[in-house]
């Protein structure tokens, strides 16, 4: 149920089920944003396109690379031998902690992701398609704002991705 507190017209309060997190929904485009709006919503898409097919979006993501990995080193170990499986278990484990609140992406990012994005929590900041990896961008491009994807396999190794905006 959207909650309702003093917002501009025309939007709602609502609460990502997969983090728990805020965030608030454009009633009339039914775009979505972390940041609470000071503005009335309006009524049609930004560029033109409506959400469902952003133009960009911004991710964080985890990444645990295995020795399959195109490059398996990284600041964490600079050689990875973890099995695809281990990596695997591993993301199953830190994806259940989001779920269960029992940490943020950005702390579990900074401390495990093996992407050179710890040090921001993970913050890939915005990108378009033709960016990233195929596998990446159709998940990421994929997600609604404040969604946690399932485990994405690419090149680089094993991620899960939250989409912010
Ligand atoms: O795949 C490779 O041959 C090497 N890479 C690519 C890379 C290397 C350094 C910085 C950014 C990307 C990685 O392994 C890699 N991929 C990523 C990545 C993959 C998908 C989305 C975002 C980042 N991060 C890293 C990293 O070391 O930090």
């Amino acid at each position: 149920m959207p909650e309702t507190e003093h917002l501009p017209e025309g939007w709602e309060k609502r609460t990502s089920r997969s983090t728990g997190m805020s965030y608030y929904l454009n009633v009339h485009t039914k775009e979505s944003q972390w940041d609470q709006p000071t503005e009335p919503a309006k009524k049609s898409g930004g560029n033109g396109s409506s959400s469902d097919s952003p133009s960009e979006v911004q991710c964080l993501h985890l990444l645990v690379k295995h020795k399959g990995s195109r490059r398996p080193s990284s600041w964490r170990e600079e050689n990875i031998t973890r099995t695809k499986e281990e990596a695997q278990m591993l993301l199953e484990i830190y994806r259940n902690k989001i779920v269960n609140s029992e940490a943020t992406f950005e702390e579990l990012a900074r401390s495990y992701s093996d992407c050179s994005s710890a040090k921001r929590g993970g913050d890939l900041g915005k990108f378009g398609r033709g960016q990233m990896q195929a596998p990446f961008e159709k998940a990421a491009f994929a997600l609604k704002v404040g969604q946690l994807s399932d485990i994405v396999d690419t090149d680089s190794g094993l991620h899960i991705i939250i989409r912010k905006s």
